[in-house]
């Protein structure tokens, strides 16, 4: 059986908001994701972990239907309240599914709000687009409201203020309450605390899970950060090459990882673990370019315990909830 076949991903949930089969994603001819599958369920949060160039982004816009232009994805992707696949959807109910089936929050929210529209115009304008809000006036207070939800200080003068009066984490707050403005099933994060310091961050993903919480909306959480997958998430999904090369319940694969590359990443991560030489840990070598990855196991050329062996695409071992794509496994001696 080849590793497509077996789709690796995660999860089994019959109530699922989002099921991804086989994702794809080219530019031309040359692949930069590939066999991903995935499933969430309602309420769920699951994280994406990998380094910067695994294909974490990529794969979030494809999901938004908001690939940038000369990339074309394949496979399918399903959303609850589309009710085709996104990949065979025209733009115009693709503009109605956004914001409603699915939802993101940027990393940087300062390219993502219009710089000289007023912030409360700016989330009542999403309600009114997907008709949340049948008045501007009601929209207008709904959108006081979710500033209010949002902690933002003061939501009457801040729905007065353009985007370059706010901080930044003030602003990423704008843009949780624009993401939740339609009560989306599925938000996705893109690294939406990276640009912030460490305290905003903290209070920026408490705000995150407990609106979740409350509205049982299902996360997908993109990070490099793996002790922020461990504090939000449930279950992880590990990307390297553009891949899923692991995925199971976060703490099954942060305490027994079994892919060599989730290995490194946590080993990387840990600031109590350094070489004899007091350095830190680090994967040796460097991400290579999307498309130059090497064929059979994308890791190969990094993997420390690499092998001829790995020179042939290793099967998904496990379940589609819990297994990983390694032929020399963490616990298994060669
Ligand atoms: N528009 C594009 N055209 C060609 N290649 C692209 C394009 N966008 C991204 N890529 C390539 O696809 C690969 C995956 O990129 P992607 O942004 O998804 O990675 P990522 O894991 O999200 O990284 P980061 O954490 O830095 O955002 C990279 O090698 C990147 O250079």
């Amino acid at each position: 059986m080849t590793a497509a076949a077996q789709a690796p991903g995660i999860g089994t949930a019959t109530d699922a908001v989002l099921t991804v089969d086989n994702l794809g994603i080219q530019v031309g001819p040359v692949p930069l994701v590939e066999d991903v599958s995935a499933t969430i369920g309602s309420g769920e949060r699951v994280g994406l972990i990998g380094e910067s160039g695994s294909g974490k982004s990529l794969t979030a816009l494809a999901l938004m239907g908001l690939l940038p232009e000369g990339l074309r994805a394949t496979g399918s992707i399903r959303l609850r309240g589309m009710p085709d696949d996104l990949l065979r959807t025209g733009e115009r109910q693709l503009a109605k599914a956004r914001g409603k089936a699915v939802s993101m929050v940027f990393q940087e929210p300062m390219t993502a709000l219009n710089p000289v529209m007023r912030i409360g115009d700016q989330v009542a304008e999403v309600m009114l687009l997907h008709r949340t809000r049948a008045s501007r006036a009601e929209a207008a207070a709904a959108a006081v409201e979710l500033l209010d939800r949002v902690r933002l200080p003061d939501p009457r003068a801040t729905a007065r203020a353009f985007p370059h009066q706010l901080s930044g984490g003030q602003r990423q707050r704008v843009m949780l309450a624009i993401a939740l403005a339609n009560d989306p099933a599925l938000l996705i994060c893109d690294e939406p605390t990276t640009a912030l310091d460490v305290t905003v961050q903290a209070q920026m993903l408490d705000l995150i899970l407990e609106l979740a919480a409350e509205r049982n909306t299902a996360l997908l959480f993109i990070t490099h950060d793996l002790a922020v997958v461990a504090t939000v998430c449930q279950r992880v999904l590990v990307m390297y090459g553009g891949r899923v090369v692991e995925t199971g319940e976060v703490y099954d694969v942060f305490t027994a990882p079994r892919h060599r590359y989730t290995e490194g990443l946590i080993a990387a991560s840990d600031l109590t673990v350094v070489d004899e030489r007091g350095r830190l840990q680090t994967i040796p070598g460097a991400v290579p370019n999307g498309g130059d990855f090497p064929d059979g196991c994308v890791f190969r050329t990094r993997c420390p315990q690499a092998t001829a062996r790995c020179e042939r695409t290793p099967e998904w071992s496990g379940t589609t909830a819990r297994g990983f794509a390694c032929w020399h496994p963490v616990g298994e001696d060669r």
